[in-house]
């Protein structure tokens, strides 16, 4: 029998967390670290790793590496640069889910899981994927239930500069960025340009 499939998310329901709250209360759990443990929703399947010791802003919870490289994302990779996307290694760390209100980031240049923000025992630690993400193979429908939710989440090729303002982002994200600021103001430029020479259009011949 094909798998359920939850109602507003294409993803065999395994994928789709029908509710976070489920995870806080109706869960097997695992311990797979000295600080973390890996949770599996009863009823949905869905997983999600949480804090069992506290942690200040700033603090290294782990260094991570990698098991595999793929040329193209999927809905389990980590971005670290073009066409270079990582299996999480540990393997736990696959199942950390996304929040808008990120309490962690997984810092690429320094192989470093870091914490954003004060993090307490029994806190989900959830990324904003579009930190590493620029355009998620896998896009779907957040339900993170942050008051600040995106609603769509599909990497940061997808977010205005507005919506990525104060996010801590790796050095490949905000090089993407960069270029594709440098991108719109060099079309713009030209458009501008070509409304100049057009006759009637300002220009000088
Ligand atoms: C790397 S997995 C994370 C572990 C996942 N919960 C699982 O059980 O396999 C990434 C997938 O989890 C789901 N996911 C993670 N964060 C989510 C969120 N905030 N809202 C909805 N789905 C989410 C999406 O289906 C996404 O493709």
């Amino acid at each position: 029998m094909a798998p359920a499939v939850d109602a507003d998310c294409e993803r065999p329901a395994v994928h789709c967390p029908a509710t976070y709250r489920a995870l806080a209360d109706n869960f097997s759990s695992k311990t797979v670290s000295p600080w973390c443990e890996h949770r599996k929703c009863l009823t949905t399947g869905h997983n999600g790793i949480f804090a069992t010791t506290s942690f200040a802003a700033g603090d290294v919870l782990c260094k991570f590496g990698h098991s595999a490289i793929y040329e193209q994302p999927t809905y389990q990779t980590l971005q670290v640069g073009a066409s270079k996307h990582i299996l999480l290694s540990p393997e736990w760390l696959e199942n950390t889910n996304h929040s808008c209100d990120p309490n962690v980031f997984f810092n690429t240049e320094a192989s470093a899981l870091l914490a954003l923000r004060a993090i307490a025992p029994g806190d989900e630690l959830c990324f904003f994927y579009p930190s590493t993400e620029w355009a998620m193979g896998e896009p779907f429908a957040c339900r993170c239930g942050a008051a600040t939710c995106l609603g769509h989440v599909a990497g940061a090729s997808a977010l205005t500069p507005q919506q990525l303002e104060g996010r801590r982002l790796t050095p490949y994200i905000q090089q993407r960025l960069a270029e594709a600021a440098a991108a719109k103001a060099a079309t713009a430029e030209a458009a501008k340009a070509a409304e100049a020479a057009a006759p009637g259009g300002g220009g000088s011949g």
